[in-house]
């Protein structure tokens, strides 16, 4: 069916109170970004409702981008007619004619909502003569249910026309990106951290970010699959940051100079320390990483203690009380998952001593640590960051497909 326009439901920030402007011109912001290349939309962003209009772009392809905005409850492909009960019957009827195949029986029931009180039948003669028409259109196969309806038509009588739409579909709920501030994302190549970026996101936070590689040890396979996560990720908020951080110097000095029990917690702590540091030169509020507690040895509450020492900032752990498989069901509906588990090797999985502590001494963990030149190693760390800016769609891995079919 030819749509003429989507009419977009706003979620939680309707009970925003004075905030509420910021928020939909934040939605009508990122709406017009999620829809950019599709030239023609007009996207208007008012205070009750959003209204894209189509002027004849393709409907799919418009809801399949909106479905991954952030701050929508639900959105409804609409057609617009006149203000005439004729043309409204006709559309009426087309419309009911796309969710009823031959002979199928199913009830139905009209509702109207007036907001141009000068038309001449009010909501209950729209609905009154609306349901007649169809009835007789579809004589044998339809009949009125008010309570439980299979199909329910909404006519909206507004100033400007009347629309109608049959279908509610649900949006991504959540908060439009950039409503909550900035934070750095501490993404691995794993199958957390985009899950937790993906949550992080859905309330708001615009995220950049932040990686560790270690060249030669993790390959560039590795750095293309966290960028190919990030723009998987681009997809529920526009382009993102990509900060690679070089990793290598500080591994193979606390490899080299820490007792082995030590050698995770103190890595962990450099990575903080790093990213933190990135955040204040950023202007982020907070690091965000994809641990859940008690998954492995760093992710328990003593080694928390023991790596969030360096930093006063937020760390904030949005899978934190998840289960591995309520992760993995997210990372599948997110399509992250099956990036997520191409094999390459992880900065920290190549140092990952054999039995690193669960219970790491704090005390200890800084003296050890003090026996190491920690503001050089962190200087040049920072000295040899790079930045890349990722769009929705952009593609690292069939860029580097040779190398890739090698992992398979
Ligand atoms: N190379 C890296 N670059 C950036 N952040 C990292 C890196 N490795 C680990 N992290 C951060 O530390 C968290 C814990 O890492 P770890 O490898 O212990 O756990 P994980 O549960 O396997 O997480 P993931 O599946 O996200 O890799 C990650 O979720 C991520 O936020």
């Amino acid at each position: 069916m030819k749509y003429d326009e989507i009419m977009v439901r706003y979620g939680e920030l309707s009970t925003k109170g004075r905030n509420k402007k910021t928020f939909t011109d934040r939605l009508g912001e990122n709406v017009r970004r999620a829809l950019h290349g599709i030239d023609q939309v007009k996207v208007h962003a008012r205070p009750d409702r959003l209204h894209i209009i189509l002027n004849g772009a393709d409907s799919d392809l418009v809801m399949e981008r909106l479905a991954k905005v952030f701050g929508i409850q639900s959105f409804s492909p609409s057609l617009k007619v006149t203000k005439d009960f004729a043309a409204v019957a006709q559309a009426a009827i087309a419309m009911m004619n796309e969710q009823l195949s031959d002979g199928e029986k199913k009830t139905f029931k009209v509702e109207t909502k007036r907001q141009d009180h000068q038309f001449e039948l009010d909501t209950f003669q729209m609905n009154r003569q609306l349901g007649g028409a169809l009835l007789k259109a579809f004589d044998g196969q339809l009949t009125v249910d008010v309570h439980h309806p299979d199909i329910t038509i909404w006519v909206d009588v507004r100033l400007n026309g009347i629309f109608l739409t049959s279908e509610i579909i649900p949006g991504a709920g959540g908060l439009p990106v950039g409503t909550a501030g900035k934070g750095m994302m501490m993404l691995s190549g794993g199958i957390d951290s985009p899950v937790a970026a993906y949550l992080a996101m859905k309330r708001g936070v615009s995220l950049e970010m932040v990686h560790f590689y270690s060249p030669p040890y993790t390959s560039e396979q590795a750095l293309a699959k966290s960028k190919q996560l990030t723009a998987k990720l681009a997809q529920y908020s526009g382009q993102i940051k990509f900060i690679q951080v070089p990793f290598t110097e500080i591994q193979e000095t606390v490899k080299e100079q820490s007792p082995e029990g030590f050698l995770m917690t103190i890595q962990r702590r450099f990575m903080l320390r790093l990213a933190t540091a990135i955040a204040k030169q950023r202007h982020g509020l907070a690091v965000f990483n994809g641990e859940s507690l008690g998954q492995v040895a760093s992710q328990t509450m003593n080694s928390m203690v023991a790596i969030n020492d360096v930093t006063s900032f937020p760390v904030l752990r949005p899978v934190l009380s998840y289960d591995k498989t309520e992760i993995i069901k997210i990372a599948e509906q997110i399509d992250t998952y099956d990036l997520s588990i191409l094999p390459y090797e992880d900065c920290c999985t190549v140092f990952t001593p054999p039995s690193p502590k669960t219970k790491p001494n704090l005390e200890k963990t800084r003296y050890y640590e003090q026996q190491l030149d920690v503001d050089g190693l962190m200087e040049r760390a920072l000295a040899g960051i790079k930045i890349t800016e990722i769009h929705p769609g952009d593609d690292f891995l069939n860029a580097n497909q040779d190398v890739f079919a090698e992992l398979l």
